[in-house]
């Protein structure tokens, strides 16, 4: 409901993104700040590598499963990368991986029926993600020093910092860079997709509105 609405930097706390070097546009590095409690909603990486450090203060990932219904860009490539017979190629057994699920040639070894997995981003209805309950599959503190790496073939993941009290502080390299990304409802994993600003570029401080979706967490 809050979608879109205009609202005041005052009343939304969360964590700031700050871009620190944009890599003659390979790469992203940016510096984010988190204050007591600060947390980032269940989110993917747009297809992006995401190598982050920790330099003050300490916080906890929480990966989770993609919801059922939703494929990582990465694996529909792998797919279609893997894919096992074409029209000019015969499949083999050894050239059969994991990441050929159901091959869509229904000549080939490896066809299991038409699938049917149509990406629910593509669908309004709540309804379509009722039994789709975010899977936690790992949780992680990291204090300072700590480096930590996720892609979209490793899951999505959160971000929080635990501290009622202190403050902390991320380094974060991303490549490619990207400027949207998709956030998914911790409850039903109907992921919506997002725009992710800075809060500043190069030590000046961006003028911008902030739009309520955000990838603060608004979930807990
Ligand atoms: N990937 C998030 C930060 S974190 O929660 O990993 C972002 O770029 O805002
Ligand atoms: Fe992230």
């Amino acid at each position: 409901m809050l979608n879109g609405m205009q609202i005041n930097e005052r009343m939304i706390s969360k964590y700031t993104r700050n871009l620190v070097d944009a890599g003659n546009g390979a790469f992203n590095i940016m510096v984010l700040c988190w204050g007591p409690g600060h947390a980032s909603a269940i989110h993917d990486h747009a297809d992006s590598h995401c190598f982050m450090k920790i330099l003050s203060g300490s916080l906890e990932e929480v990966r989770y499963e993609w919801p059922n219904n939703v494929e990582p860009e990465v694996l529909k490539k792998l797919k279609t990368k893997n894919s096992c017979c074409s029209a000019n190629e015969i499949a083999t057994e050894d050239r059969t991986s994991d990441l050929i699920y159901n091959c869509q040639n229904d000549t080939c070894p490896n066809f299991r029926g038409k699938s049917d997995n149509t990406e629910h981003r593509e669908q309004d209805g709540d309804q379509d993600y009722d039994a789709n309950k975010m899977a936690e599959i790992g949780r992680t503190s990291l204090e300072v020093n700590d480096v930590c790496y996720i892609n979209d073939a490793l899951g999505l993941h959160r971000m929080e910092n635990p501290s009622y009290v202190d403050g902390a502080v991320s380094l974060h390299l991303y490549c490619p860079p990207f400027d949207s990304c998709r956030m998914f409802d911790a409850r039903t994993g109907k992921p919506t997709d997002i725009k992710v600003t800075f809060w500043s570029m190069y030590g000046k401080k961006v003028k911008r509105v902030i739009e309520a979706n955000d990838i603060v967490d608004s979930q807990e």
